[in-house]
């Protein structure tokens, strides 16, 4: 599903108090494709994903989800679409994995007369795909961070949304586990778009950035073409190599000051 956005800002109060967030951008995720949002700390990544997500209202612009309005949805329509995983994902309920999983399917739950099959494949198909499968039994407060990401990530996947949309899905992963997941993200087919802090994974993975600093876009498109020694330096000051070799790496060498950007390029 192709998802844009046209003039969507955010200003967090209102009136003369209003402080912008987001300032107004086009953005377009292209369908079956992974879209890595990145940028510095506060630069607006989690707004846009909540405002193309429907938990936020935007102060301005819209959201389409192909052709549709997201406003215009239903609450339910949205959650057939969209599956988004949180930051930090709480439940206090002493759930198990497989009932968190399960949770994936309530927006679907009625759709299909007898769909309870179904559900079970659908459930179990995600628990493979996020590797969480001998975890099921699990009462959820006793999992590590890493394996409660994971166990979110199945019951998005057990959605079976037409957007998947991640906040920082490698947040508490060992390096196998954050390679793993962005490679199952991947292959997946569906379009994703994932808040990412790693430049480097955000490289290997990504199919196409949106880079926002400062609640404005610096740049979009194919990651080749806008994970640029110069965008990493300026946006993120930090020096790097961005080599475009089996795979494109980005690897960082050290700190930018402002005074040696100038004429650095
Ligand atoms: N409700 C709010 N009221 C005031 N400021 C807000 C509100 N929500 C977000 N902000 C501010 O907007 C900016 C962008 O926040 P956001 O969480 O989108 O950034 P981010 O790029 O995801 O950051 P991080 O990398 O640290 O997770 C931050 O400076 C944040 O403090």
């Amino acid at each position: 599903m192709r998802v844009t956005t046209q003039s969507l800002g955010w200003s967090a109060g209102r009136g003369r108090e209003a402080v912008p967030v987001l300032r107004p951008l086009d953005v377009a995720v292209e369908p079956g494709r992974l879209t890595g949002v990145v940028g510095p700390n506060g630069s607006g990544k989690t707004t846009l994903l909540h405002l193309i997500a429907g938990l936020r209202r935007p102060t301005q612009g819209t959201v389409h989800y192909a052709e549709a309005d997201a406003a215009r949805l239903s609450s339910r329509r949205r959650a057939q679409l969209v599956a988004l995983v949180e930051q930090h994902p709480q439940t206090t309920l002493e759930l198990t994995v497989r009932q968190v999983v399960e949770l994936g399917r309530i927006p679907h739950v009625g759709r299909w007369p007898g769909s309870k099959d179904g559900d079970a494949d659908a459930v179990a198909q995600a628990l493979a795909v996020a590797s969480v499968g001998h975890l099921a039994h699990r009462k959820w407060p006793t999992l590590s961070g890493g394996e409660r990401q994971r166990a979110q990530l199945a019951r998005a996947i057990a959605q079976r949304p037409r957007l998947l949309l991640l906040d920082e899905p490698t947040n508490h992963l060992d390096l196998r586990h954050q390679i793993a997941l962005l490679q199952t993200v991947a292959g997946l087919g569906v379009t994703t778009v994932a808040v990412l802090h790693d430049l480097d994974l955000a490289a290997a993975f990504c199919d196409d950035l949106v880079v926002l600093d400062e609640g404005r876009l610096v740049a979009a498109g194919p990651t080749a073409q806008v994970l640029s020694e110069r965008l990493v330096a300026e946006v993120f000051s930090v020096r790097a190599r961005v080599q475009h070799t089996d795979r494109l790496r980005m690897s960082w060498s050290g700190l930018v000051r402002p005074d040696q950007l100038e004429g650095a390029w």
